[in-house]
């Protein structure tokens, strides 16, 4: 990561954070086509004090045989638990095409040494994530320390390699304004993330429109300058279709539908699964995942 180069990606000329109006968004049709979509672009998540092996074995059984019950529903894009579970993602859901992501590096908080992160992001890898949840260094970057924030993703994101795709939590309910939000994003794309979050779901407010749109015209800025696309995952509080749509109509109307797969575009959950395959299908009640203990 160049110093300069977050000179000038902080500087006032480039910091033009468009204000977000609810009213001017156009909302994406609740079609049983794009709610679909929209499963495969869940990260179906646990992470819950009392998780055990056996609970996820439970939840990532749940996606193996989801197909067999919903035969014209694409998977969720990705699973997403505790580093101490890497491995039943990796032996659960190997050769699925569904994401085995794990939080990491001190997730939620991020207080911890940089080499107890990395340690944990490799083991966590090598037991068989493919996707890593990081958190930034909040307390560091509210206090303009954004070198340290930077080299820090930097350092874990060589770690890990270009092969496992690392997501940015930015925990956008503790940075307090648009512009810390901005560069929060900024400075996680300039130093390597694949994917920038919103929320860790715990603690401090979760994803807000306001957020992922300020979020999405980072990313936009970020790809016409360095020519490369960063995915977003909303994530944190989003329990509803509604909730979900917005978060989908933001995308779409900053970045284009093109943005709008698995690639780019996630939902990190732990209720939402059973709500959507309830309005896809029709049926009065859905408790495919939400029975599991
Ligand atoms: O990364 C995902 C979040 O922790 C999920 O938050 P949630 O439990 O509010 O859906």
């Amino acid at each position: 990561m160049e110093t300069n180069s977050l000179f000038e990606l902080f500087n006032q000329d480039y910091l033009n954070i468009p204000v977000f109006d609810l009213s001017k968004l156009s909302l994406e049709e609740k079609s049983a086509d794009i709610l679909k979509r929209l499963f495969n672009c869940l990260d179906l998540t646990s992470l819950n004090s009392d998780d055990s092996s056996n609970k996820i074995e439970s939840f990532c059984e749940k996606v193996v045989h989801l197909n067999e019950h919903y035969p014209d529903i694409p998977n969720v894009g990705a699973v997403c638990v505790y580093p101490v579970f890497a491995s039943v993602l990796g032996s659960k859901l190997k050769g699925m095409d569904v994401k085995r992501a794990v939080v990491s590096a001190g997730f939620p908080t991020s207080q911890t040494f940089l080499d107890v992160k990395i340690e944990e992001t490799k083991k966590a890898v090598f037991l068989g994530a493919d996707e890593i949840d990081i958190v930034i260094s909040i307390g560091e970057f509210l206090e303009g320390n954004y070198e340290f924030v930077g080299r820090e993703i930097a350092d874990i994101k060589a770690a890990i390699g270009k092969d496992v795709q690392l997501k940015v939590i930015l925990e956008t309910g503790a940075l307090g304004t648009s512009e810390n939000i901005w560069m929060a994003s900024i400075l996680a794309m300039e130093a390597g993330a694949d994917f920038i979050k919103t929320s860790t779901g715990k603690g401090y407010p979760g994803a807000t429109p306001e957020a992922a749109w300020i979020m999405n015209h980072a990313m936009k800025a970020f790809t016409e300058k360095r020519k490369r696309k960063v995915g977003f995952k909303a994530a944190g509080g989003v329990s509803t279709v509604e909730d979900a749509l917005i978060y989908w109509s933001i995308q779409k109307q900053v970045l284009g539908d093109s943005w709008l797969n698995n690639s780019l575009f996630r939902i990190g959950t732990s209720r939402l699964a059973d709500t959507l395959l309830k309005e896809i299908t029709g049926a009065e009640k859905v408790v495919y995942f939400s029975h599991l203990p």
